[in-house]
Formats: structure tokens, C-alpha cells, sequence
């Protein structure tokens, strides 16, 4: 593949058109021109580049995926528009559910070829998965033209490095997401929980709940989780359960407001590359280049107050941007991509995490009573609890919790698709992958697999979490690879441990506070969104204070 894809690429048959071009209008244009009825050169030369381009079609849409491509032996849809792009639009059902469908269609298929010309091929069993997340995560990255716009926004940050870049990135970040500093981050987490259980329980008094004991949870959840990475990502208080607003964060809903000529621009810019849509007179273009240079212009003076403090000794917080800064290792621009990638990545997620437990403890009322059991037992409402209480001691090893909460993070993984492009020739346990071939990775179809978790893989079943009445780690998988949610590997989610630890703090304060019901039709629930899925109509709880 490697040759053919060099001597048949764009740029290569341009070459050749020019170089025939120049030959045949010196010495042959005579003849070109008496055989094929041409009467200028430029015609000549027209002719000869499309001839080219010709054959270049032919060559790549028939020939290539007939004869040559590694890939031609696969089963698969081979569709012209891509299952992947289709899942983010359908409509009347979860996107992923369109992965389980197909792997019903081709069963004992570990790979299936989704475009019609190889672009594209679907792993959908575990084996090749070592190999894409574990062995060889630098020949798979992630597709430049996705992940363009997106760096545009997020500059060099963890999620968008790759290679030598990510691997420095990775390890100085590690120690911020390290077990003891988790551990440390409990209480504060705690304490954010509270405050939400207080605000609703406001809400309900004379909020929005105050007729109905309606809430959207959804929205809290959001505004809980901004909290949270607010300090635990640079010791920063948004206060946004108080409704208090932040100039970082209102650029951030400016940028990621889901406007149709937002999305049309996002979709734009995915589809034919940034520089290309910069070229165009858009006014989106000034709009975006406007908020990413606000962006930026507002965390640099951040970053040298904090910088100031640490020298000055004056802060003693062990948020993600000081850790990095007192690594030494980074420059201002990098604190500020890593600053906003942290931002980015820790909240949507996690909010998205806890609106689906929230949703599926509504569905199944008997786990809602079990899993509130176990809490008030294990913090009893009048246990007083401050710094010196070890949560995570009491919380981890918590049978209900953990498995509900990992049940709802197999059912319901917050980024339910990912992609990766080989850069060059590679292979996935022996099957060769040539360089450009995307590689989809469908979470919500992996964890939902009937062939890896059994009949009962559709079903929310925290116990398959626990055994002998203390949590498991792998559900009763046989192998890692069947649990998705948060990849494996050196790029998967750094994010795991302190994402649990949220959800077990937001989980128990909920539990601990209310009792719920879902108030709004089932069938409107549905996951969407293009990168994380969270409810599409928001999530309306009736909500029952326990203490009166
Ligand atoms: C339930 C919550 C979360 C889920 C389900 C989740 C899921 C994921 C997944 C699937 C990836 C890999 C994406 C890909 O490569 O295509 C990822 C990467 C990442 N996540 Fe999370 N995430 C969660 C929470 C968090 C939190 C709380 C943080 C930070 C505080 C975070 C930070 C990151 C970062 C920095 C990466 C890139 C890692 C790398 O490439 O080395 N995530 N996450």
C-alpha cells in the first residue's frame, strides 16, 4: 500500500500530469492535437491532467479495494456514508444502537469494512484492541481533520498531543491524577456535594421545583461538575451553584453554544479542514477567532497569579494547573492548553455520567432504595463529617455504589464513539491496516455486546459489579478490553480515578438527601451529542426531600 499510495497520491499524479504536460506540449503537440482535436496548448494540458485524475478515480474506487487493499477480504456495509457519521444524526434511537445492529448482521465478524472504499473499518471485538489502545498507540491517532478544530480551542492540551509530545505530556501529568491525590480530593468533593443537595433542596422551596418538585437535573449536574474542576483543576471557585458566572467559562458556552451556524461551522470546518473554512468570508470565522484569542487572553494573567503565589508561598492548593506548575516543566502557553483541555474534559463528562445514574436509579426505584440503605449506613446523616474522614475508605469499598455507578458507566459511556487513523502501514493482531485506514470504536456497542456480557448485556444489573457482597473491577468481563468507558492504555481517560471519586461523592449526597421519580415521558430520553451524550431533552426529576 505504501508505494501504490505514494505514486498514486494527489500530489504525486499533479506532478506526473505537469511533467507530461511540459514533454507533450514541446514534442508532441502536433500530434496531440491533430488526434484528439485540440486546438491550444491549454487544452492539450487540461486534457492531460484530467486523463490523469481519471485514472486516479479508477484506481482508488475500483481497482485498489478490488485487487490490492488488504481490506478487501472484510465483511461490512461498505456504505458511502459512514455508519459512524450516521449514528450522530439518527434520530428516533440511541446512535450506538446502530453498531449492535450491525454486529447482528455480520456475527463472529472482528473487524467489519464500513465505507465503501476501505476508508473505514469497525473493530468489534476485543482482540485487536491490545494492539489500537495498548501496543502501538502512536501509529492509530486521532484523525487530524476531527481533531483540527478542536486544537484550535484547546492548543497543544493532553487530549489533542500525539507521540513524543503526548508522552512527555502524559507522564508530567500523571502524579496530578495519582491515587494519594484523589484520595486528598475527596472532601472537597464532598463538600461541592452538599452545597448541590442544599441548592436543590432551595430550588424545591422557592426555585424552579417550587410548584412541582420538578428539576432538570441535568443543568445542576453541569454546574456541580464546573465547580469541581474549578478547584480541583486550578483552585478556582466558580460558584456556579450559586449561580455566580466566570469570564473563562462564559467564553467557554459562547464557543461551545450548540447554534446552528455554530454546529454548521463545526461541521464545515470537520468536513474540509479549518484553514480551508478560514478562507471563506464567514463572519463566523471573526466570531471564532475572537473567542479563542479571549480564551487565551483571559487564562495567561491566571496562570501568572498563580505562578506568583506558589513563589510567594501563598498557595498551598494542590490543584492540576499548580502541580504543573511546580513540575517546572511547562511553559505558559502549554499551562494554559492544558488548563483548558482540563477544563474541557472533566465536566461535561462527569455531569453527563450522573444525570444517566440519576436517570436509570428513576427507572429501577428498588436500586435507589438499596443503594440509600447502604449510605445512610455507612454516613449516617447526623455523622459529622470534616477534613480528617476518610471518604474514600468508606466510599470505595461500598457495594451498591460502586456497582451502580459503573453499571451506569457501561451502559451509558459518556463519549460513546472514538476513531483513530493509522499514520502509517500497521496492522491489528495480524490484520494489516494501511496508512489513512480510520479505525472506529464504537464504546456503547462494545460494552453493550450480547457475544461479551451475555443475554442480559442491555440490562442495568449493578450486581454484576459485586462479589461476595465487595465490588469487582471488571463486571465478570473475561477480558479489560469488554469495559470501554474510559479506553485503555496510554491515551486512555487520566481522568478515571477522579471522575469515580466525583460520582461516588454526588451519588451518596443524592441518595442521602432525596428520594426521585422521573417526571417527563421515557421516550423522550434519548442519548445525543457529538463528542459526549447526555440526555437530549434534559432530565426532569420529582424530587423528595428525605429530612423534613
Ligand atoms: C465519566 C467521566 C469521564 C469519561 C466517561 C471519560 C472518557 C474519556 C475517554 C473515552 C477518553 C479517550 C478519548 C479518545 O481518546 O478518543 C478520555 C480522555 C481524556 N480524559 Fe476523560 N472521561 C471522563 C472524565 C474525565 C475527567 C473528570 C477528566 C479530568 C479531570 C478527564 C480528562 C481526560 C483527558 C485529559 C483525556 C486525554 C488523555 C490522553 O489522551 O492522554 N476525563 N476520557
Amino acid at each position: 500500500m505504501g508505494i501504490a499510495a505514494q505514486i498514486f497520491s494527489l500530489p504525486s499524479l499533479t506532478l506526473v500530469a505537469a511533467v507530461e504536460s511540459s514533454l507533450i506540449t514541446k514534442f508532441y503537440a502536433d500530434y496531440f492535437s491533430r488526434l484528439l482535436n485540440l486546438n491550444t496548448h491549454p487544452e492539450i494540458i487540461a486534457v492531460i491532467f484530467f486523463a490523469n485524475y481519471a485514472f486516479a478515480a479508477l484506481f482508488w474506487g475500483l481497482i485498489y479495494p478490488k485487487l490490492f487493499s488488504p481490506l478487501r477480504h472484510l465483511h461490512g456495509p461498505r456504505n458511502f456514508i459512514s455508519l459512524a457519521h450516521r449514528s450522530l444524526v439518527v434520530k428516533d434511537g440511541p446512535g450506538g444502537d446502530l453498531f449492535l445492529d450491525l454486529i447482528k448482521k455480520y456475527p463472529g465478524q472482528e473487524i467489519l469494512s464500513l465505507t465503501a472504499f476501505d476508508h473505514q473499518v469497525l473493530v468489534t471485538k476485543p482482540r485487536m484492541l491490545a494492539d489500537l489502545l495498548v501496543h502501538k498507540p502512536y501509529d492509530f491517532i486521532k484523525p487530524p481533520k476531527i481533531s483540527g478544530l478542536l486544537r484550535h480551542i484547546l492548543g497543544d492540551g493532553l487530549i489533542m498531543v500525539e507521540g513524543d509530545q503526548h508522552k512527555f505530556l502524559r507522564k508530567n501529568t500523571m502524579p496530578a491524577f495519582s491515587f494519594r491525590h484523589i484520595k486528598n480530593l475527596y472532601h472537597m468533593m464532598w463538600t461541592k456535594s452538599v452545597i448541590m443537595s442544599s441548592a436543590l433542596e432551595e430550588a424545591l422551596e422557592s426555585g424552579e421545583g417550587k410548584d412541582t418538585k420538578v428539576v432538570n437535573l441535568a443543568n445542576w449536574t453541569s454546574r456541580v461538575t464546573l465547580d469541581i474542576i474549578g478547584v480541583a483543576g486550578m483552585g478556582r471557585e466558580f460558584n456556579m451553584l450559586k449561580k455566580a458566572g466566570d469570564p473563562i467559562l462564559d467564553i467557554y458556552e459562547q464557543l461551545l453554544e450548540p447554534a446552528p451556524e455554530k454546529l454548521a461551522f463545526a461541521m464545515s470546518s470537520i468536513a474540509f479542514g479549518l484553514p480551508f473554512v478560514r478562507l471563506l468570508p464567514w463572519k463566523m470565522n471573526t466570531l471564532f477567532k475572537y473567542l479563542t484569542t479571549a480564551l487565551s487572553e483571559v487564562c495567561m494573567p491566571m496562570i501568572q497569579e498563580k505562578k506568583d503565589a506558589i513563589i510567594n508561598s501563598k498557595d498551598d492548593h494542590f490543584d492540576v494547573l499548580s502541580l504543573l506548575i511546580k513540575s517546572g516543566n511547562f511553559t505558559n502557553p502549554q499551562l494554559r492548553d492544558q488548563l483548558l483541555t482540563f477544563l474541557a474534559a472533566g465536566h461535561e463528562t462527569t455531569s453527563s455520567a450522573l444525570s444517566w445514574a440519576c436517570y436509570l436509579l428513576s427507572k429501577y426505584p428498588e436500586y435507589q432504595d438499596k443503594l440509600r440503605d447502604e449510605i445512610s449506613q455507612a454516613l449516617p446523616y447526623d455523622m459529622e463529617i470534616d477534613k480528617s474522614t476518610d471518604l474514600a475508605g468508606i466510599l470505595e469499598p461500598l457495594p451498591y455504589l460502586n456497582g451502580i455507578m459503573n453499571e451506569t458507566l457501561r451502559l451509558y459511556p459518556t463519549v460513546p464513539l472514538t476513531m483513530r487513523q493509522a499514520v502509517r502501514d500497521s496492522n491489528l493482531a495480524g490484520q494489516p491496516i494501511p496508512k489513512g485506514v480510520v479505525v472506529v470504536l464504537s464504546l456503547w456497542q462494545m460494552n453493550r455486546s450480547p457475544d461479551l456480557w451475555g443475554p442480559d448485556a442491555g440490562e442495568f444489573r449493578p450486581e454484576r459489579w459485586i462479589t461476595s457482597g465487595k465490588p469487582n473491577s471488571n463486571g465478570g468481563a473475561n477480558s479489560n478490553y469488554e469495559f470501554l468507558t474510559f479506553l485503555h492504555g496510554p491515551r486512555s481517560c487520566i481522568g478515571q480515578g477522579f471522575a469515580k471519586a466525583e460520582m461516588r461523592c454526588l451519588l451518596a449526597s443524592m441518595t442521602r438527601t432525596f428520594s426521585w421519580e422521573l417526571a417527563m415521558d421515557e421516550k423522550e430520553i434519548l442519548p445525543r451529542g457529538a463528542i459526549t451524550i447526555k440526555p437530549s431533552n434534559g432530565l426532569l426529576l420529582k424530587l423528595k426531600p428525605l429530612r423534613v
